[in-house]
């Protein structure tokens, strides 16, 4: 559904995004997770053709992003990072306009409207004003508007920054609906109990350059599958094993108290870049 071919960003002489070669299938749920600056709105920037590559390419079904951009704009739809809905509009208002924009008929915008509305809960709230809305219902209703003119991708640059974990994961459930209903889902994170939660596969990347690509479990076998973990001199220890035996014959011979637990992604990160990722 989407490539990228030896995709670069430079800003200046800055470079955001390096040589990110990526192929991303229908209906997957990717997750790109990474710290402050590592890449993650370039990229999405440049999916959704709000900046253009300085290297390389990106295809969407097939298609260039440098060439196609009113083709493709019908099939992508973007859930930003900060609120943009219309402030003076109500819930169905903002819907039925971003209808219009994509030049849908008044009877489809009516019922895709009604439907998504049921879809993200906010049915009893459609004549409501953005700004009687909590922060989750916004959230929720700019993925019911992304999502208006039913596009096949749908890209969320950190969805739930500023959401209590209630919320997260209601929207966690909202995201995991459009991977049963096919749509392809592309999702920024700095948080990397979502990105484990919700992803198919994970990429993550630090400093515009990708470390670590595929499943989240397979990402925590290449590490090892358990932890031990444990305090000496006022420092947290961690050493990973393949299996909960060997990780518990490791413990057994300390004399600091230990825990044993299966590894994260969390742990994927610190091992892979010596960092931890802030949340
Ligand atoms: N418009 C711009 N002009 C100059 N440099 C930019 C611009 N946009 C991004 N950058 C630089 O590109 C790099 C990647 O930034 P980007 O915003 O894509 O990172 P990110 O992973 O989304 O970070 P965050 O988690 O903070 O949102 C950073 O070094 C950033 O300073």
């Amino acid at each position: 559904m989407i490539k990228t071919l030896d995709l670069g960003k430079k800003f200046g002489e800055r470079v955001a995004i390096h040589k990110l070669n990526l192929s991303i299938g229908k209906g997957e749920v990717f997750g790109l997770l990474g710290p402050n600056g590592a890449g993650k709105t370039t990229f999405i920037r440049m999916v959704t053709m709000l900046a253009m590559p300085t290297s390389g390419k990106i295809l969407i079904n097939g298609l260039d992003t440098t060439q196609n951009e009113q083709a493709i704009k019908q099939f992508i739809g973007i859930v930003p990072q900060h609120f943009n809905l219309d402030p003076d509009l109500t819930i169905q208002e903002n819907l039925d306009l971003h209808g219009r924009l994509h030049h849908m008929q008044k009877n489809a915008r009516e019922q895709r409207s009604a439907d998504l509305l049921e879809y993200v809960e906010l049915s009893d709230r459609k004549n409501d004003y953005i700004k009687t809305l909590s922060g989750g219902m916004k959230r929720r209703l700019m993925i019911a508007r992304a999502l208006m003119h039913q596009p096949k991708v749908l890209l969320l640059d950190e969805p739930t920054v500023g959401l209590d974990p209630q919320v997260r994961r209601r929207l966690w459930d909202l995201i995991r609906r459009m991977h049963h209903d096919d749509i392809t889902v592309i999702v920024t994170t700095h948080y990397i109990e979502e990105a484990e939660n919700l992803c198919n596969r994970v990429a993550i990347m630090e400093k515009g350059k990708l470390i670590a690509l595929d499943k989240p479990a397979s990402l925590c076998q290449t590490i090892g599958s358990y932890v031990v973990e444990w305090e000496e001199a006022f420092e947290r220890t961690y050493k990973f094993f393949n299996s909960r035996e060997e990780a518990a014959a490791f413990a057994g011979g300390l004399t600091e108290t230990a825990v044993i637990r299966k590894s994260n992604l969390e742990d994927v990160f610190v091992e892979l870049t010596g960092r931890k990722v802030s949340g």
